[in-house]
């Protein structure tokens, strides 16, 4: 069984077909990148699995069930964690305190335990920061942890929002345009996270983006879209030198030239 899987996946926008009958599925312990021009659909997808849009037609099942009746707020508690596009921090917080934020799906106590702050409260605490040491160390955030993420680079912050995501302790993770802004420096240490999320954690990893380097260095297989169409489906290779993908590109080659490199 596959831990995620798009079935005939269907949305519009009013006359906006944004996904068209997508279907695939995404292996357990796999790097999956979606690709496309802009306007592809890729975005839709995310907000698709994260059920922010509830698809006009087709299912989405994770692990099996279908996840078309799960509120957006109880997706996280599934084993399914996201960043953003446009990353989605609290600025006026501490690192720490925004992975804090990323362990709450985990929170047992309530407010009765907490008012008392029983022993069961303070090993929740210990278990919560345990996990998040944990994140700390795995991305290098040691020396951010008490700095604001205000006062924080650009490429930082991509990391401190992937290291949020993965304090959820995630089976899927969604990463969307994690290279986006980021130096070729960083865009390689991004290619070593999402190795490393996928080898040492055992994270799935779902991934739109358009730095095809990127994606060729790190993904198991890749989804070409366009139009909200699926084009190509295949390990980075195949898709990269499917015919119809250099075509859909074409038009677009200005603003996407690594594509065609
Ligand atoms: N909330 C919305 N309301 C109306 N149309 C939308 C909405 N969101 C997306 N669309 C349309 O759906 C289509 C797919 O958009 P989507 O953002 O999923 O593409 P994308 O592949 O993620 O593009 P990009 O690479 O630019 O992020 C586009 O035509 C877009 O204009």
């Amino acid at each position: 069984m596959s831990l995620l899987e798009l079935e005939n996946v269907t949305l519009r926008f009013g006359g906006v077909t944004a996904v068209n009958k997508v279907s695939f599925n995404v292996e357990e312990g796999e790097v999956f990148a979606l690709v496309g021009p802009n306007g592809a659909g890729k975005s839709t997808i995310f907000n698709l699995i994260s059920r922010i849009y509830n698809p006009v037609e087709g299912d989405i099942r994770f692990d099996g069930k279908s996840i078309l009746q799960t509120p957006p707020h109880q997706i996280a508690r599934l084993g399914i964690a996201r960043t953003f596009q446009n990353i989605e921090l609290f600025e006026q917080a501490t690192v720490m305190q925004n992975l804090l934020v990323g362990r709450h799906r985990h929170r047992q106590s309530n407010m009765w335990t907490e008012l008392g702050f029983t022993p069961f409260v303070r090993a929740e605490e210990r278990r919560h920061r345990e996990a998040i040491e944990k994140v700390i160390d795995f991305l290098d955030l040691q020396a951010y942890r008490d700095k604001y993420i205000a006062g924080l680079p650009y490429g930082v912050r991509k990391v401190v929002e992937m290291g949020r995501a993965l304090a959820i302790e995630p089976r899927l993770l969604l990463l969307d345009e994690p290279a986006s802004g980021l130096s070729v420096e960083e865009t390689q240490d991004v290619a070593f996270w999402v190795e490393d999320i996928k080898k040492q954690m055992g994270v799935t990893v779902l991934m739109v983006e358009h730095d095809m380097h990127l994606v060729s260095a790190v993904s198991d297989r890749v989804l070409a879209l366009a139009d909200g169409k699926m084009l190509s489906l295949g390990t980075p290779h195949e898709v990269q030198n499917d015919p119809k993908v250099i075509e859909a590109y074409i038009g677009v080659a200005d603003e996407h030239q690594e594509v065609l490199a």
